[in-house]
């Protein structure tokens, strides 16, 4: 492809709002371009490089039976209203309605649909087990999107569904894609690691997550010292060993805290450290409000809320919620004589007592507040993030922490859709039983961008070679020389029968033709310049500095020589 004619509008400044690597490499070399808030166009180098990832994901499917499909972005409600899932999910749903008012989702995922879809064709055992799959564009309608592709609204998944007669079929087709998912992520090139994940509302209980290894990745992976233990801290289990530092029971007291809106703050205003404050939260369960209440130096696990309470739909309360049940502002409450919302407490409360809350009134707070005497816990809970350190379950050593980018997931589902949708199969005793299910997702466009997390320098992405837009990067540095652009020509001509060629035959200066090369980051380089009149020129690495002049009659086997060397 020639560069003239191509559509790469680099930038040479990147718009303030991009925080990530990747997504400021996105824009700065072409690839992508935003439409609004976490919806993007994909650029022609972007393009190139999803195919690549694309048939990586189909080759791998295919390799272990997968079926490929292509299922609708439109999903009528009534099968999330089969499934239960319709209420299940708040405003991260997309939801509209067509002109004869009926109402429709934009997918999220395809568990209702795809059941729905095979529920009337898999009738018997013998058709068991079939797993299919789809490549295709996901919405959800996500509070905070950021970091470009990593957290788009609008992305590209693969998404696969498998069904079985029994639990041994899953768990080989399981194993299946756990072996295929290491087999795609190591092909395009990520530094990763599966861990064992939260399962959510989705159903099932046995999940691993396919985490790429990067410092901006939005999940922290726990794994362990002295053990292969390796899990998304949203799951990670706390161990709760009483510790009671109980002191004798005081009076509660009221005592007067301007400007005190923080457990840092109260700590050091009571001269306490902050563990021994406790924060009060408003958590909103579907539609009930309840009060978590923690220990000052842990963070509330919103995931163990949803797997405690059994649904996706949780949100934080706002300040108005929080001022409309208890009077007070997020930095004044607590739970002292509120009985109009349940109260849960995280097991670690339990240790201290005579504890320092808000007052549910600004600029108060309660001294010696004891549980029973002045307030209730409907329960005690797991409900917070282990921290880095801390025994891990089953003495598999010391949390250890590593940020990472979920790349893929994989799931047993069991029976959740198909009971629910009343997808059944005729067992060999002429039974009918539900259909056990298993689904399989690949953040495709996330993983464009976490190739370029884990594959770049200050001057642009390396992009590995398997997945790479083009091949080689061919630059005449002068065209307005005739030589040169005689030679690039020739060798374009050459080089196309064996490689993916890039050609550059802008009529720009050498510098600006060098910073795009890498910007765009293609594997190898060849450079047409002075010396074209003695048919002699330069080949060059993208991912080091080695380079090598050399005449062409050479050029095929030191270009190959170079391109074999890459990674
Ligand atoms: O998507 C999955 C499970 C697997 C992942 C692999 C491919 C098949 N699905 C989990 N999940 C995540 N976010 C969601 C967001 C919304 Cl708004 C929703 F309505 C549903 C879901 C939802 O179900
Ligand atoms: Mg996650
Ligand atoms: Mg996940």
């Amino acid at each position: 492809m020639k560069q003239s004619k191509i559509f790469i509008p680099t930038l040479r400044e990147v718009p303030a709002e991009a925080e990530s690597v990747s997504h400021k490499l996105l824009l700065k070399a072409g690839m992508i371009k935003q439409n609004a808030s976490g919806i993007y166009s994909y650029l022609p180098t972007a393009k190139r490089v999803l195919n690549k990832i694309e048939q990586i994901v189909r080759e791998e499917m295919e390799r272990i039976d997968g079926v490929e499909v292509l299922m609708p972005v439109l999903q009528q409600a009534e099968l999330w209203k089969e499934s239960g899932r319709w209420d299940a999910y708040g405003p991260e749903l997309m939801r509209m309605k067509d002109r004869n008012s009926r109402e429709f989702s934009l997918g999220p995922t395809h568990e209702e649909v795809v059941t729905s879809l095979v529920r009337d064709e898999l009738k018997s055992y013998k058709r068991l087990p079939i797993t299919l799959f789809q490549i295709q564009t996901k919405f959800r309608d996500e509070k905070r999107p950021r970091f470009g592709l990593l957290r788009g609204r609008e992305f590209i998944m693969k998404d696969a569904y498998s069904f079985h007669a029994n639990e041994a079929s899953l768990d080989e087709t399981y194993n299946d894609m756990y072996n295929a998912y290491h087999k795609i992520f190591t092909r395009v090139g990520l530094n990763f690691r599966p861990v064992l994940a939260d399962s959510g509302a989705i159903g099932g209980d046995h999940t691993h997550e396919f985490m790429a290894l990067a410092e901006i990745g939005e999940d922290t992976i726990v794994y362990s010292d002295t053990s292969d233990f390796a899990a998304n801290i949203e799951k990670t289990e706390v161990v709760y060993t009483p510790n009671h530092e109980h002191t004798p029971i005081k009076e509660l007291e009221k005592v007067e805290t301007p400007g005190v809106h923080t457990a840092q703050k109260l700590a050091d205003f009571l001269n306490v450290t902050v563990d021994k404050i406790v924060k009060s939260m408003i958590v909103k369960v579907e539609d009930e409000y309840v009060m978590i209440l923690i220990r000052g130096n842990h963070e509330v696990n919103d995931v163990k809320l949803k797997s405690y309470f059994k649904t996706e739909n949780i949100e934080m309360a706002n300040e108005n919620e929080i001022l409309n049940i208890l009077g007070a502002k997020p930095g004044s409450i607590g739970p002292v004589h509120v009985d109009k919302i349940k109260i849960y407490a995280d097991n670690d409360v339990q240790d201290i007592n005579n504890l320092a809350v808000g007052a549910n009134e600004d600029g108060y707070h309660y001294l010696n507040a004891n549980v029973d005497r002045d307030f209730n816990v409907e329960a005690y809970g797991d409900f917070r993030f282990i921290l880095e350190g801390e025994s891990l379950p089953n003495n598999l050593g010391k949390a250890k922490f590593a940020e990472g980018i979920e790349v893929g997931q994989v799931f047993k589902l069991g029976t959740k859709y198909s009971e629910s949708m009343n997808a059944t199969f005729l067992d060999e005793q002429g039974k009918a039983r539900p259909l056990i299910m298993g689904c399989y997702g690949v953040g495709v466009s996330r993983t464009l961008s976490a190739v370029i997390e884990q594959h770049h320098d200050d001057r642009g992405v390396i992009w590995p070679k398997s997945i790479a837009p083009y091949d080689v990067h061919l630059i005449a540095i002068n065209p307005k020389q005739e030589a040169q652009l005689e030679l690039a020509d020739q060798l374009y001509d050459q080089l196309r029968n064996h490689f993916d060629v890039l050609y550059d035959d802008r009529k720009e200066r050498a510098g600006v033709k060098f910073n795009d090369a890498d910007l765009i980051g293609l594997p190898v380089r060849v450079m047409v310049g002075k010396q074209a009149s003695e048919g002699i020129v330069e080949v060059k690495r993208r991912d080091n500095s080695e380079s090598q002049e050399v005449h062409i009659d050479d050029l095929q086997d030191v270009l190959n020589a170079f391109y074999d060397a890459v990674k």
